[in-house]
């Protein structure tokens, strides 16, 4: 079969993405997944994401993390609304699917503004917390991110029991400013550090936001440049969420796959 593939990248969060409005992709081939995010036998990212069409909305998007495992994907989102822009589907607003329920967000030129699930609570994890924004956070503020060992402490915590057996993601924050911190995440279902990490970031910034009283914070990480904005209920409860952040295609090919 031959398909026509996009790569995307959001803050360096790269991905495979394909117009599977036909649903001719064999989605339940997760070898064909592993095998397309192999970053030496394959197209090579982070994760793939099909663009479906779905009845009540613009479209719907399934992601795939690299080792074909299912989860909400900020950047990945972010980018499945700048690819439906540029396939037509959709002009600067849209309404679409994801795993962890409906999303609304909006093309700002090269940004894209994305509405993100509420959130219910923060809660601690020992001298950390733990988020839920679509997709499992754990977060600790360290002294100083930049030179913190990410992959082995990310790794002992995404396989820890607390959090067996499916694991989560692990974000690593040092604040750089009044309303500013920078980021470095360990992804589960890549088992690698990324360049970043929507639902991660979005994670960091609701409990740096809540510890000194922000709505809107800014995320550097190793992939770039990331703003979050959002309100605070009086229950600890968290709505009106963005993720806001660029998206850019940088790969298109068509090729041949055996399914
Ligand atoms: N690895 C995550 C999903 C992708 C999250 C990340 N790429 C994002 O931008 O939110 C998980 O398994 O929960």
């Amino acid at each position: 079969m031959e398909i026509a593939f996009y790569k995307y990248q959001g803050t360096g969060n790269d991905f495979v993405m394909i117009d599977d409005r036909s649903e001719a992709f064999p989605a339940q081939n997760l070898k064909l997944v592993q095998r397309l995010c192999d970053r030496k036998f394959g197209i090579g990212a982070d994760g793939l994401i099909l663009i479906r069409n779905r009845k009540g909305y613009d479209f719907e998007m399934i992601y795939f993390n690299a080792d074909g495992s299912q989860s909400m994907c900020g950047n990945g989102a972010r980018c499945a609304v700048a690819f439906s822009k540029f396939l037509g589907i959709i002009e600067n607003e849209t309404h679409f699917l994801a795993i962890d329920g409906p999303h609304d967000a909006r093309v700002v030129g090269d940004w894209i503004e994305l509405g993100m699930s509420p959130v219910s609570s923060l809660s601690n994890a020992g001298e950390d917390f733990f988020v839920n924004t679509g997709s499992p956070h754990h977060v600790r503020f360290v002294e100083d991110v930049a030179s913190y060992p990410v992959v082995k402490e990310g790794a002992e915590i995404r396989y820890s029991e607390p959090y067996a057996p499916k694991g989560t993601n692990v974000n690593f924050v040092t604040p750089i400013g009044p309303d500013e911190i920078h980021v470095r995440t360990y992804e589960r279902g890549v088992e690698d550090e990324t360049l970043s990490c929507g639902t991660g970031v979005t994670a960091c910034a609701l409990v740096f936001g809540y510890q000194n009283e922000l709505h809107e914070v800014k995320i550097k990480t190793p992939g770039g440049k990331l703003k979050v904005r959002f309100s605070e209920n009086a229950d600890g409860s968290f709505q009106n969420i963005l993720l806001i952040g660029p998206a850019e295609q940088v790969f298109r090919g068509n090729m041949k796959v055996e399914i």
